[in-house]
């Protein structure tokens, strides 16, 4: 077999932490000495690989629109020089950084897989080692060129996935479409496309850090907590509705979400189930949201949702325009 050479852009996350008095942090070096004292690794059927740590590591709850970008271009640098790109992240926004990554690389020819582990990879039982050792793995040998997530032998597209477990190994899932691919004793690729690596030019549309409100609707929110997020300067709320996109009928809710709409921000609907897609067609309660000027998100995430945003936000389309896109199919991460 061919060796490949696969990039990791190592960003942080419990992967390479190191418990200190104030819980697991991020500490510089340490995961490539971990990863230095791992025979595994260079074995002659694994792909070769360099490791470029990100300064300052971060926890992933620190990561924002900035550190997107930073990835992103990370990526464009070595584009040409790699078969294929490996995240290495934190788990708690790891679903979100997918999801935005997945819109700002146009022309995607080459694998990106975004993983990290839930115990580090020091430490006894880590799932870091399997984890890491699959991502580079499948990005050399079973190229699925998207932007995906690989946790507990699984890859997911990375804009269907979401984080679901806390604490446990299975910590992702992707509610509304099927894995890509499975890694048990035999590799089973599922939805995936896996193809020979391109050489189209790699774009990067940039995102820039949006004001977008996220509210999750439950019985006897008021209408103020509502207006108050619809304030300046937000552009964009995502309403996170009930079963199919359904809204509690307050008259002065639906007046304040069309006047939203009227100046112009994006007010999408999501379900607050996991499973299923937004219908406003469904019931009265859905269909008043829908006359009052909200957009079906289908059945996104709201990682998806929220990245999706960002995308389209930045590129200063009119709003009616971003309406359109965000009930399309970009990237796979919506079912039309
Ligand atoms: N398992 C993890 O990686 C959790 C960590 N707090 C992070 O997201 O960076």
């Amino acid at each position: 077999m061919n060796r490949k050479s696969i990039y990791i852009a190592y960003t942080g996350g419990t992967i390479g932490m190191q418990r200190s008095e104030r819980g697991y942090v991020p500490v510089a070096g340490f995961m490539r000495d971990c990863l230095e004292a791992m025979p595994e690794f260079k074995r002659d059927e694994m792909p070769e690989f360099t490791v470029h740590e990100f300064s300052p590591l971060i926890d992933s709850a620190d990561m924002d629109p900035q550190h997107w970008q930073l990835i992103a271009e990370d990526i464009q640098a070595n584009y040409e020089k790699y078969d294929g790109f490996v995240v290495l992240h934190g788990t708690d926004t790891m679903a979100y950084t997918a999801s935005a990554l997945s819109f700002m690389l146009e022309n995607l020819s080459k694998p990106v897989i975004v993983t990290g582990s839930q115990i580090p990879l020091s430490e006894l039982r880590s799932d870091g080692q399997t984890n890491l050792l699959n991502s580079l793995y499948l990005a050399a040998y079973y190229p699925v060129h998207e932007v995906c997530l690989f946790f507990n032998n699984k890859l997911l597209r990375g804009n269907r996935s979401t984080k679901a477990h806390a604490d446990g190994f299975d910590a992702f899932m992707s509610p509304n479409f099927p894995p890509l691919l499975k890694a048990g004793i035999d590799i089973e690729v599922i939805t995936g496309q896996v193809r020979p690596t391109g050489i189209s030019a790699l774009q990067i549309s940039p995102i820039v850090p949006q004001p977008i409100g996220v509210v999750s609707l439950y019985p006897g929110i008021s209408t103020e907590v509502i207006g108050n997020l619809l304030l300046q300067p937000v552009k964009a709320l995502i309403l996170l509705s009930y079963g199919v996109g359904n809204a509690p009928q307050h008259q002065s809710m639906l007046e304040q979400l069309q006047e939203a709409s009227d100046r112009g921000i994006i007010v999408i609907n999501l379900s607050q189930c996991l499973t299923g897609k937004v219908n406003m067609g469904g019931y009265a309660t859905g269909n008043a949201l829908a006359k009052a000027g909200v957009v079906s998100g289908g059945d996104m995430t709201t990682e998806a949702a929220l990245a999706k945003l960002h995308y389209l936000l930045s590129k200063n389309l009119p709003s009616q325009r971003i309406r359109e896109l965000l009930c399309q199919d970009i990237r796979g991460e919506i079912s039309i």
